[in-house]
Parts: structure tokens; C-alpha cells; sequence
């Protein structure tokens, strides 16, 4: 299994995706701050990843504290948590996790239970919610394999796979499911400009695994589309809200409406934790704006001229309607999705 993250003694490693695929090397977050760090620059990412991250990251700072009273304790967890909800804006996954450890903080506290104590039951919920992960990716991926045909080439954007969670994947889980069963089926990774996600980790995960892969740069999925070969399309999310609009990563817009102009499948694959009721509609999504950096430079080499303006957001909405179903742990979600994920989101599991 590819360690993305661990729950250590000394911390939380991180397989650091800022190396793949040419160093396979491990980064260790001694305290809450550095776990802001490392999702911040994207040592670790992908939705999941950063969910499970930002959990852990709350629970290694309430076992570090020194705190001796719950006033004070207090105190520390409100910054812990506002310390790791600033990393990242997109992805609710991020917030859905630091809100499950405060949440529990929150009953502990209340309850007065003993400081120790609820040291200890922050820190295993931290390592449940890494194990669910893994084991809802599963579940989702055999939901999603029923969808995809037996054989044929698939295309995926970014990376959904083990590498964006704790194990398994969510886009890719879903092609790792349908391999299992034995469908013959490759996939087209898109490179993702700029931060290359499916050239260096797509491109990794799914080689490593001997799922045939080829890569393809980001203008070429219309063209293979237009020569029939490919048979579907799925791609992870990082918000999902409540009408079915679904952030992803910048591009995933354009490989929908392609979808939808040749009449190809377009699904998203995601753990229902990455579905936000809140957010009535795609326009509400907040998109992160990355650093200039990422776009002027590749491997450390400047490729642009000085002074030309920069754009770099790191996501997109692709609007409900472009999608065919969206894959949850929990079953498929179909349009109308305002409907199916209000009658979803009542299902207790
Ligand atoms: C599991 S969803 C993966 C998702 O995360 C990616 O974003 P980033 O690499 O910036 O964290 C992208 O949107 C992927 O689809």
C-alpha cells in the first residue's frame, strides 16, 4: 500500500508528493504547525489526504499541549484548528476533518473529562478516521466499477488516487476496483498543468500498480475523444455542493463539456464527506489562488518571459448538469441531485 500519511510516535509522516516520481522520500510533521506546512505546500493533498491530515494535525496538537486546565486547553484547540483551516480554502474535506476532532474535544470538555484522557480518544479517533477512509474508498470504488464498461480506455484529470487519501483512491479506486473484477481497461491520465499531479502521481501510482497508463497532455483529450477512444471520464472532488456543482481541479471544467459534446460519461468519484449542504451552489465555492511560482517555473527553471501577468487558480466548477452521476460510498448519485443528495445526506451511513 502507498503510505501517503502515518500516525506516528514522533508525529505524522508524509510520503512528500512535491518529489514524486523521482524520490520517494518521507517528511515528518513534529507538531501541529508543521502538519499546516506540509498541506500548505503540498508535501501531502488531494481532498481525502488533506482531511485525514487536518484531524490528525488537531490531534497531535492537543497531545503535545501542556495545557493543565480545560480553560486553557481551549484556548490552545481553537488555534490549532484555525492554525490548519488556513492552509487550504477549497476542499471541505480539510474542515470536515478538523471538525471531527473538535467536535469531540468539545463533548470531552464539556463532560470535564480528565486531559489525559481526551488525549487519548483524540488520538484514536484521528487513526479511525484514516482507517474509514480507506475502507469507504473501497466500498465506493465497487459502486463506481458497476458504471464503467468492461473494457476500453478511461480518461481521469489530477490525481484521485491513493496518493489524494489514505489509501485506495477515490477516481482511481474506482478504475483499481474495476481491475480487480478484470475488466481490461487502461486509462488516459491528463498531465494537469501546473502542478503536473497526472504526469508525476497519477502517472506513478497507477504504473506502480501495473494499471496501463498513458499520459496525455491537458489540449489532447478532445482529440482522442473525437477518435471514439475514450469510453468514460472520472475525476475526484474537493467540494461538492448541495445542487451537484463540483469543484476540482483547474481543467476539469473543460473535460466535462468535452464529455458532454461527444457523449462520453462524465462521473465524479468522492467520499460523501466531500459533499457540502451548506454551499447551495457551485458559485459559492471558495477557489484557491496559488503562487505565480508554480506556473512560471518547472522543475526550479523559469520557462517564462519576466513581467507577463500570472493566473494560477488551483480549481474549477463544473456545473451539475455536466455530470453524469456522482459515486459515494453511501450508493450513485443521479440528477436531480438537489433531490438525491438531500435524500442522501438524511441516510444516517
Ligand atoms: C481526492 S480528490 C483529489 C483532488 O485533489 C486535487 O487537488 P490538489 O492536488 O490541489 O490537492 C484535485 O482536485 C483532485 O481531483
Amino acid at each position: 500500500m502507498i503510505p501517503t500519511l502515518q500516525w506516528t510516535s514522533e508525529g505524522v509522516s508524509f510520503l512528500d508528493q512535491t518529489k514524486l516520481p523521482q524520490v520517494e522520500t518521507y517528511v515528518l510533521a513534529r507538531n501541529y504547525n508543521e502538519v499546516a506546512d506540509v498541506i500548505r505546500n503540498m508535501v501531502v493533498r488531494g481532498a481525502m489526504a488533506i482531511g485525514v491530515s487536518g484531524a490528525m494535525g488537531v490531534a497531535l496538537g492537543i497531545q503535545q499541549s501542556t495545557a493543565v486546565t480545560l480553560p486553557d486547553l481551549n484556548a490552545e484547540v481553537e488555534v490549532i484548528c484555525d492554525t490548519l483551516a488556513k492552509t487550504r480554502p477549497t476542499a471541505v474535506n480539510l474542515f470536515w476533518g478538523i471538525a471531527q476532532i473538535r467536535d469531540l474535544y468539545n463533548k470531552l470538555a464539556a463532560e470535564n473529562v480528565a486531559i489525559d484522557e481526551i488525549k487519548s480518544q483524540v488520538v484514536a479517533l484521528a487513526q479511525t478516521l484514516y482507517d474509514e477512509d480507506i475502507a469507504n474508498l473501497k466500498v465506493l470504488g465497487a459502486y463506481g466499477a458497476d458504471l464503467l464498461p468492461k473494457e476500453g480506455t478511461i480518461l481521469t484529470h489530477c490525481n484521485a488516487g491513493a496518493l489524494a487519501a489514505c489509501g485506495y483512491g477515490s477516481a482511481l479506486g474506482v478504475i483499481r476496483a474495476a481491475v480487480e473484477r478484470g475488466y481490461k481497461i487502461d486509462v488516459f491520465a491528463d498531465e494537469t498543468r501546473p502542478f503536473n499531479q497526472g504526469t508525476r502521481l497519477t502517472a506513478w501510482e497507477l504504473t506502480k500498480d501495473n494499471i496501463p497508463t498513458t499520459l496525455i497532455c491537458d489540449n489532447m483529450a478532445g482529440y482522442f475523444m473525437g477518435q471514439g477512444r475514450i469510453k468514460a471520464a472520472i475525476v475526484g472532488a474537493d467540494r461538492i455542493a448541495a445542487n451537484g456543482d463540483t469543484a476540482n481541479k483547474i481543467g476539469t471544467y473543460s473535460v466535462a463539456i468535452l464529455c458532454k459534446e461527444h457523449g462520453i460519461p462524465f462521473y465524479v468519484a468522492a467520499p460523501f464527506n466531500t459533499i457540502d449542504i451548506e454551499t447551495l451552489n457551485g458559485k459559492d465555492i471558495p477557489i484557491e489562488e496559488r503562487a505565480a511560482k508554480e506556473v512560471t517555473h518547472v522543475n526550479g527553471v523559469q520557462v517564462t518571459p519576466d513581467g507577463v501577468g500570472i493566473a494560477n487558480p488551483a480549481f474549477d466548477v463544473t456545473p451539475a448538469k455536466y455530470i453524469t452521476a456522482i459515486i459515494t460510498e453511501r450508493g450513485v448519485l443521479r440528477a436531480p441531485f438537489e433531490e438525491s443528495i438531500a435524500a442522501m445526506s438524511k441516510q444516517t451511513k
